[in-house]
């Protein structure tokens, strides 16, 4: 597939302009967004910058930003220095013991502390967690199943310490974003019996927008949104039109679970969800003040 998406010049330069995207975001003080920031998108020291100072700007507008964040390619890194091979099914990484030993170190050791210290030099206060701190997202084994095309048989998939979140515990963020700190999640979760559990970002990050009730979740991704078969971004779906191009394979790899997510997410509650480009400075805000948005919107149709 060809990405021909093209940015706007003229766009990114009023982007440039922090405040004049303030009375649009002044709309929403007093609501929550759940914005997360994926490992594709991290790698920029520029982008990351205006990535803090875009949370910082929320906070400071009185919206209660959580950022959850991803680390795919960290992982993977991690684990082809140490010699452990890894593997994909629809998106998610199968994970043994040492993979799910190796994630959590990259995502709530390494990645976590360095978004925490990236929105402090931007001005905010953050406070890093994972799933396991205060058991804020309990999780279970995700049950994931295919359907042989040719037998017609569905198969369930092993994907070993692979989570899926089971019940979020909202009660743990609220002091202390309501002591003005920004909570900073890495997709870490626990298990019943204390098993760690590597749950993929997107789907960690929807979990807790449902449970936060939030106005918006954001996918910051490496891609302008969702791209038809020609590579041309769409700019609304709804889920119907999810289901759709799914089935006729449109939609693969990473953007799976990303539209898994944005799927349950509006279905439970948060009033649409965004897909878009992570590495367009101040994507997040250039969503709130053009006429059709930036990015790929989710609503329930
Ligand atoms: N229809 C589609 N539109 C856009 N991206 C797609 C599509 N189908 C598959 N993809 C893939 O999904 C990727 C984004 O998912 P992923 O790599 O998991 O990102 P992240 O690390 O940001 O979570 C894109 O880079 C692209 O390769
Ligand atoms: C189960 C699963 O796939 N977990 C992911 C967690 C990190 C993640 O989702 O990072 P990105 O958002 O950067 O892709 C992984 O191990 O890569």
């Amino acid at each position: 597939m060809t990405h021909n998406f093209q940015h706007d010049p003229a766009l990114l330069a009023k982007a440039e302009t922090l405040t004049e995207a303030l009375p649009y975001l002044q709309r929403y003080a007093g609501e929550t967004f759940v914005v997360k920031y994926g490992g594709h998108a991290m790698g920029d020291p520029a982008l990351a910058k205006a990535f803090a100072e875009n949370v910082v700007l929320l906070k400071a507008v009185g919206i209660n930003p959580v950022v959850v964040h991803g680390g795919g390619p960290q992982i993977g890194a991690m684990l082809a220095r140490v010699g452990v091979e890894s593997t994909f099914v629809d998106g998610l990484r199968v994970t043994d013991k040492a993979t799910a030993e190796i994630a959590e170190m990259v995502l709530s050791g390494a990645i976590n502390k360095e978004l925490v210290s990236w929105i402090s030099d931007a001005g905010g206060r953050a406070i890093g967690i994972s799933g396991k701190d205060g058991n804020f997202v309990r999780a279970r084994k995700m049950r994931r199943t295919k359907r042989d095309p040719e037998s017609n048989i569905e198969r369930i998939i092993d994907l070993g310490f692979v989570g899926e979140p089971q019940r979020v515990d909202p009660d743990v963020l609220e002091p202390l974003s309501n002591a003005g700190m920004i909570p900073v999640i890495a997709p870490i979760g626990i298990g019943e019996d204390g098993q760690t559990y590597n749950i993929n970002a997107d789907t960690m990050a929807g979990a807790i927008a449902a449970a936060l009730d939030a106005a918006r979740l954001f996918l910051l991704t490496d891609v302008p949104g969702v791209l038809d078969a020609e590579g041309t971004l769409i700019p609304e779906l709804d889920l119907e039109a999810i289901a759709r191009l799914t089935d006729k394979g449109v939609i693969s790899g990473g953007m799976i679970p990303k539209l898994e997510t944005c799927t349950r997410a509006v279905e439970n509650g948060v009033d649409a969800a965004v897909i878009l480009d992570g590495r367009v400075p101040h994507a997040m805000l250039l969503e709130f003040f053009t006429e059709q948005g930036v990015g790929t919107l989710v609503r329930e149709g």
